[in-house]
């Protein structure tokens, strides 16, 4: 590969003058090496054929005096195999020399360019420049290419001391004195983030079901790249979101294997998480477009699922015995599209599982990052859809915090079907549409939601595969949820 793919830059960037020359030229070695270890990563297993940098910004000038840190803010467009992949957004801090305590952060050492000599190390690890980004996210305006903006209800304190969330995260957080937590996404797509759409929706909603944004910072008036599907466009693209942060709140997965593991009862629980999710149905039902899903949509819809059981199936071979019988849960979808049957459909979370769902100190249950499958494009995750899609995704992970220890467990799949049950029953309380009675459509995306998780577990946590095959196993033989109480 010619050192020249390495220093490719669209002729219209948006990064400031003095950091442009040379500057994807001296990062392009170490970001090579450094990319592809980070979780959030997408393009794992995947060879970077070249960079291509969409934006800079300097939010803290780099090379400053002897152990002052810079701060640069990049939007880097990733090329794997030949082809443009992912946009990526970097927040990497500058320094003469690493403190001990930011070493697990380096990038690596710059040679050459306006970077030459600078130790570069992922920003949001250090205290010092994430104070500086709260700083900016207090007051709206404008840097170069990035807009922040707050919400006029939100009064944000100054000084807030701030720390690296450690969760086991898609993203990176960053939480500031137990008050708020801004959640930076790494893989950016032209439009608003989901995650950031419903949850101001919700909020401004009056809902008490989710942590309401407080500020956000977004891309403006970027380039579109050629012949990118899903590129950065003139859309504002959503970077960050400021939210409250639950100090003292658990986890439902976490919770839930808590009460597995003791033998305890969860019912309650699960029924509450049901009747929660209704009301949050209920509120973006009000505050967001609705519509209801005609023939051709529905066909479409049991069509993509069935492509994805296909690809799926190729790529995992343990899924292929029940390939057939398990495509008659989308033959089923279509056809109740040919009924004429016509099928509410609204803004929805789009990726719901007990790890989405919080519950406070208080007891109450909150859910949490509304920002859809992050394997399907922005467009996708933005349109509406069946909300017993959500429901799905919660029946699934109850099944899978059953069978977590033990995919195998005589006692598994009675636990799982209590806490279904209880879900659906809330939730039934709630909306006044019960899930169960909605078999066709809950048993497609059910199946669907396996077929992904049987390829997520494959492809992250193959010791994990037994769970989801569980579930294809039993609904390859098609039973739909059982009503155990009314
Ligand atoms: N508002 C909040 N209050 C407290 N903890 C939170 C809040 N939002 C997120 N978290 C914690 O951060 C974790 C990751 O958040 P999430 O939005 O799922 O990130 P990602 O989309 O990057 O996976 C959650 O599992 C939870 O533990
Ligand atoms: O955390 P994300 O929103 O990025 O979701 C991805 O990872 C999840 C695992 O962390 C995965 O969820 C699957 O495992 C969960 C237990 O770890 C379980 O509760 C879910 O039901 C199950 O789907 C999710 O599918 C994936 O998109």
């Amino acid at each position: 590969m010619s050192d020249s793919s390495w220093t490719r830059t669209s002729p219209t960037t948006g990064r400031s003058p003095a950091t442009a020359p040379g500057l994807l030229h001296s990062l392009s070695p170490l970001l090579l090496e450094w990319l592809p270890q980070q979780r959030w990563f997408a393009g794992k297993g995947r060879p970077i054929t070249g960079f291509d940098l969409v934006s800079a910004t300097e939010l803290l000038p780099m090379g400053g005096r002897l152990g002052t840190p810079g701060l640069l803010h990049l939007l880097l467009d990733v090329e794997q195999t030949g082809r443009r992949a992912d946009c990526y957004q970097l927040l990497l801090g500058t320094r003469t020399l690493l403190p001990p305590a930011l070493a697990p952060a380096a990038v690596g050492q710059a040679t050459g360019g306006p970077l030459d000599g600078l130790t570069i190390y992922d920003g949001l690890y250090d205290p010092r420049l994430t104070a500086v980004l709260l700083e900016r996210l207090r007051a709206p305006g404008r840097t170069g290419r990035l807009r922040f903006l707050t919400e006029p209800s939100a009064t944000v304190p100054a000084g807030l001391a701030p720390r690296l969330s450690t969760a086991e995260q898609s993203n990176t957080s960053v939480i500031y004195g137990d008050e708020y937590i801004l959640k930076v996404f790494r893989r950016v797509s032209p439009g608003a983030n989901p995650d950031l759409e419903l949850s101001l929706a919700l909020a401004r909603d009056g809902s008490r079901r989710v942590a309401a944004p407080a500020a956000w910072f977004e891309a403006l008036e970027l380039p579109e790249p050629a012949g990118a599907p899903d590129g950065i466009g003139a859309e504002p693209a959503t970077l960050g979101v400021l939210q409250r942060y639950l100090p003292g709140s658990a986890d439902g997965w976490e919770l839930a294997l808590r009460a597995m593991d003791d033998g305890t009862e969860f019912t309650a629980d699960a029924r509450a998480l049901g009747a929660a999710t209704a009301e949050v149905h209920a509120a973006l039902a009000r505050a967001l477009p609705t519509g209801s899903l005609d023939r051709r949509r529905i066909q479409l819809i049991a069509a993509t699922m069935a492509q994805r059981l296909d690809t799926a199936a190729a790529e995992v071979p343990e899924l292929r015995p029940y390939r057939t019988r398990l495509r008659a849960a989308f033959h089923d979808l279509s056809e109740l599209g040919g009924t004429g049957a016509r099928v509410a459909a609204q803004r929805i979370h789009g990726d719901l599982h007990l790890g989405q769902a919080l519950r406070t100190a208080d007891h109450d249950w909150l859910l949490i990052d509304f920002e859809g499958e992050p394997s399907r494009p922005l467009s996708e995750r933005r349109l509406p859809a069946p909300p017993v899609q959500d429901v799905a995704g919660m029946l699934r992970s109850f099944d899978y915090a059953a069978r977590h220890r033990d995919p195998a467990a005589p006692t598994a799949g009675a636990w799982a079907e209590r806490h279904r049950d209880a879900f659906c029953t809330g939730y039934a309380a709630t909306s006044g549409t019960d899930p169960r009675d909605q078999p066709v459509l809950i048993r497609a995306y059910e199946t669907d939601k396996a077929v992904y998780e049987v390829l997520y577990e494959a492809r992250h946590r193959p010791a994990w595969l037994p769970i989801p095959m569980s579930a294809i196993d039993r609904l390859a033989s098609n039973p739909p949820p059982r009503r155990i109480t009314p």
